[in-house]
């Protein structure tokens, strides 16, 4: 059952289109991630479907029920949906049993009571309730922040890049809290996040956003191996492309003949390839077959992966392309290496 429905949504700000005809399904008790670069509308999109802004064109459609068009908008309390930014946004001067009460509206021990249930819903100690927002860490005020969203019971939850001003391992830990807490309960998520692995791991739909459009949405394995062009490609993850002529669904390559995921395409095309499809062994000249042949031009050690610059060929000017690829070997500049390739090629349509 489809939730949340957006539809041709725009919102101008002067000359700058920051939404320019937004389409998306939301089903309920999904998990949707927006992914995309700094500026490209994320927020706005965010705070058009809380209501803290009105669209200039389009429909957005919530439960049945019209949210907002061209003639009407639900004010924002009115919407039952909840919202998470990123810094949390409790108010400093009150308690952690305030920030979680306020605007809960009950008699104080049933007030209690839910307070404490939610403290318990997100993983926190009852005795940090006295505290002030301060005397907690970064990841505990999140989780305030959530159980203050939750209060209220929302059939939707707005998460706008929660989990950014947390270092990284807090961040995994802190996302994966969130994430049960919200699946246990049911509740539909819409996340606002430029990390791409946030964004891949956290959502079993991704939307990617560029210039106040969707680029592509599907789902997270979908965006990540077939990306709609190498744009996409790039901002989801490290992407080798190269040009290759199509036919019977093989591409010729520099990279060699490979099989590409395209049976139907003829022709001149782009193909792509992920880092994990591709290993590059040292090149004892031994057997050829195993792959094409190249040269290191650059590398730098980074600990568990090493980042190399590979030219194809033995032409100075031949095809080069960089990838992050495991410090297994230890590898320098000039030395001849053999690249094997692993499935099929993404072929750009
Ligand atoms: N109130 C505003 N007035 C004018 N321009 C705005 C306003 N809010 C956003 N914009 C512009 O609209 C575009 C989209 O902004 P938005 O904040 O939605 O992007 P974002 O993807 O959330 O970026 P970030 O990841 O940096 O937060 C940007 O070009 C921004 O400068």
């Amino acid at each position: 059952m489809t939730l949340l429905t957006l539809t041709s949504l725009r919102k101008q700000y002067g000359s700058v289109a920051a939404l320019d005809g937004i389409d998306l399904s939301v089903t309920a008790g999904s998990r949707t991630a927006i992914v995309g670069p700094s500026g490209c509308g994320k927020t706005t999109l965010l705070r058009l479907v809380a209501g803290f802004d009105a669209p200039d064109g389009g429909r957005i459609v919530f439960d049945g029920r019209t949210l907002a068009d061209s003639s009407s908008q639900v004010p924002a309390h009115k919407r039952g949906i909840g919202i998470v930014a990123q810094d949390g946004c409790l108010f400093p001067h009150l308690t952690i049993r305030q920030n979680i009460g306020f605007g809960l509206e009950a008699e104080a021990s049933v007030k209690n009571a839910r307070i404490a249930e939610l403290m318990d819903m997100v993983g926190l100690d009852p005795a940090m309730l006295a505290r002030k927002p301060d005397q907690l860490s970064g990841g505990q005020q999140q989780r305030v922040a959530l159980a203050r969203a939750l209060a209220r019971k929302p059939r939707l939850m707005l998460l706008d890049e929660p989990f950014s001003a947390l270092d990284t391992g807090l961040r995994a830990a802190t996302r994966k809290a969130v994430t049960d807490v919200l699946t246990a309960a049911g509740i539909t998520t819409l996340l606002v996040t430029h990390d791409q692995g946030e964004a891949l791991a956290f959502a079993d739909q991704v939307a990617v956003m560029r210039a106040g459009r969707f680029a592509q949405v599907g789902s997270p394995r979908e965006v990540y191996s077939r990306p709609v062009d190498a744009a996409t490609a790039a901002f989801l993850g490290e992407a080798i492309v190269l040009p290759a002529d199509i036919a019977d669904g093989q591409a010729k390559s520099p990279l060699g003949v490979l099989p590409v995921d395209d049976v139907a395409y003829r022709g001149k095309g782009e193909i792509m390839l992920r880092p994990e499809q591709v290993t590059v062994m040292q090149d004892n000249g031994s057997d050829s077959s195993k792959g094409a042949s190249g040269t290191i031009t650059d590398i730098n050690f980074c600990g568990p992966t090493s980042d190399v610059r590979i030219r194809l060929g033995s032409d100075p000017q031949g095809f080069s392309f960089r990838l992050d690829i495991p410090s297994r070997e230890a590898l320098a500049a000039g030395d001849r290496v053999t690249i094997g390739v692993a499935g099929a090629a993404h072929l750009f349509r």
